[in-house]
């Protein structure tokens, strides 16, 4: 009995490199970001960020947030510098949000969790040949997350609200041209960067995240229009595409850097 009790206590008390065990993840995302437990890296250099507006060509309910995708068969919509060796072509972005203003993000920053999480997702097209098999693979994504804050209208955002009714339902798709994510990105560039995963599945641990210090405001119209979306396809039981974020992860050993620009 003792030696069973004892067992299960440590157990118990290892329970995240048990759980690591189990689920075979040492880098999962999202995490709480603890900003008095990041390291100022000197060497990490302002990203370079540059979007074709041009290659933007649609919207896609997936059944879990809405994806605007891009075409990433030519090299405009590109990231690189800061934490990343390479240069990653963007293939779409999507957001996360909450039923309700007080939960929405994914990452929180020392526990404060923003209504809306933007994710910008981009491959790493010098080591890889496809995103399919970027997803898969050590370095083989970079996700750019900005918070949204509510507050005012986001003028840019406002297209794509616009856009939203016609992919109210789960698999359906609008052509959509001509938007700048650029748009959407802070206008200071400062931001803390960590090794982890997708946030859904595959959840594989494929990712250099880059996440923005900075939120952008956008309102409570603009946040309406995302919650007014649904996961089910037409004709089946409404439901309210809410709450499509993960749970913060164990940060495990791992470090979160953060910019000094
Ligand atoms: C195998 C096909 C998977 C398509 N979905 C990839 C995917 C999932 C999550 C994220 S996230 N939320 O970590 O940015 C990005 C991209
Ligand atoms: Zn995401």
């Amino acid at each position: 009995l003792v030696n069973m009790t004892l067992f299960f206590l440590v157990c118990l008390l290892d329970q995240q490199s048990w759980q690591t065990q189990i689920q075979g993840g040492s880098r999962q995302s999202p995490i709480d970001i603890r900003s008095s437990e990041s390291v100022h890296d000197p060497q990490l250099t302002p990203l370079s960020i540059s979007y074709d507006p041009s290659d933007c060509l649609q919207i896609w309910n997936n059944g879990y947030s809405f994806l605007v995708e891009f075409d990433d068969s030519k090299d405009n919509s590109v990231v690189s510098g800061g934490p990343l060796e390479n240069h990653y072509k963007l293939k779409q972005f999507h957001f996360h949000w909450g039923a309700e203003n007080n939960r929405g993000s994914e990452h929180t920053i020392n526990s404060l969790v923003y209504p809306a999480e933007l994710h910008l997702v981009h491959w790493n097209a010098e080591k890889f040949r496809t995103f399919d098999e970027a997803i898969f693979s050590e370095n083989g994504l970079a996700v750019i997350g900005v918070f949204l804050k509510l507050g005012r209208k986001h003028d840019g955002l406002q297209k794509l609200v616009n856009a939203l009714p016609a992919v109210k339902y789960k698999d359906s798709t609008v052509e959509f041209s001509n938007f700048d994510p650029s748009c959407m990105i802070p206008s200071c560039l400062d931001y803390w960067t960590y090794p982890g995963s997708l946030t859904t599945p595959p959840q594989t641990e494929s990712v250099t995240w880059v996440i923005m210090k900075k939120p952008i405001e956008f309102g409570d119209d603009q946040l309406s229009a995302f919650r007014s979306l649904l996961f089910t396809p037409f004709g089946e039981k409404l439901e309210n595409m809410v709450d499509n974020f993960r749970q913060q992860q164990p940060l495990m050993n791992r470090v979160v850097r953060a910019t000094i620009l």
